[in-house]
């Protein structure tokens, strides 16, 4: 299962992340976030990493922003967080070939998982994140996984929205997904990754397998 933690700003943290058994970072690129780090520092930060996924965090930019960020910041992928559509995503795919392109849906209500119909052709992975009125992530809030039993895209997909160390066994008891993703759950406070509770879920996952 792939494991990708969220809204790294320390290259310290993200280092030690990867090193306890992370396959992917994330990098937040939405200036609105606490957690938002510039391609420069993701650069940097990326310059000193094990051999991880690095994937940029995006939410309704434009394609010319995401592609300078994909000139600038050394990332094996782009996370739309907000609200494109699937014709975006299909442009962007083709301007970023290389690129793992995952789009998020921030499910609201069961029938909102609908939409992932016309997003599996035209990205590589889904990620499912919870509904919140006035923020477009990291929120903590998690979804109703119960209802999420009869999800099974063509693609795979990714778990996340307010994901901890003492819920993930329950998550993941209920759901198969391809890979979880975690943020506010691993952290002191937004952008500042608690490393205890990183390896507290490293070791809740180790029972599972
Ligand atoms: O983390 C942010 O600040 C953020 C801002 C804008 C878009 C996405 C963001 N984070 C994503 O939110 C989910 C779930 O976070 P949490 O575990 O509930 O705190 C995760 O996919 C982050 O990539």
């Amino acid at each position: 299962m792939r494991i990708k933690i969220c809204g790294i700003t320390q290259a310290s943290q993200g280092r030690a992340i990867v090193q306890a058994g992370a396959t992917a970072l994330g990098f937040i690129s939405v200036k609105a976030s606490p957690r938002y780090i510039s391609p420069k520092e993701i650069a940097r930060i990326s310059q000193d990493l094990p051999p991880c996924d690095r994937i940029g965090v995006v939410a309704n930019a434009s394609r010319e922003e995401i592609v300078e960020l994909a000139r600038q910041a050394p990332l094996t992928g782009i996370q739309l967080h907000g609200n494109e559509s699937p014709e975006f995503c299909q442009t962007l795919r083709q301007q970023l070939p290389g690129l793992e392109l995952i789009k998020a849906l921030r499910i609201r209500q069961t029938s909102d998982l609908e939409q992932s119909d016309r997003y599996q052709a035209v990205v590589d992975s889904l990620l499912l994140d919870a509904y919140h009125p006035q923020q477009l992530g990291g929120t903590g809030q998690t979804l109703d996984w119960q209802a999420l039993r009869s999800f099974e895209p063509a693609i795979p997909w990714f778990l996340a929205g307010g994901l901890t160390p003492d819920n993930i066994t329950q998550a993941l008891t209920q759901l198969h997904p391809q890979g979880i993703d975690l943020s506010s759950g691993v952290e002191r406070s937004p952008g500042d990754k608690d490393l205890d509770k990183v390896h507290a879920l490293f070791q809740h996952l180790s029972r599972l397998t």
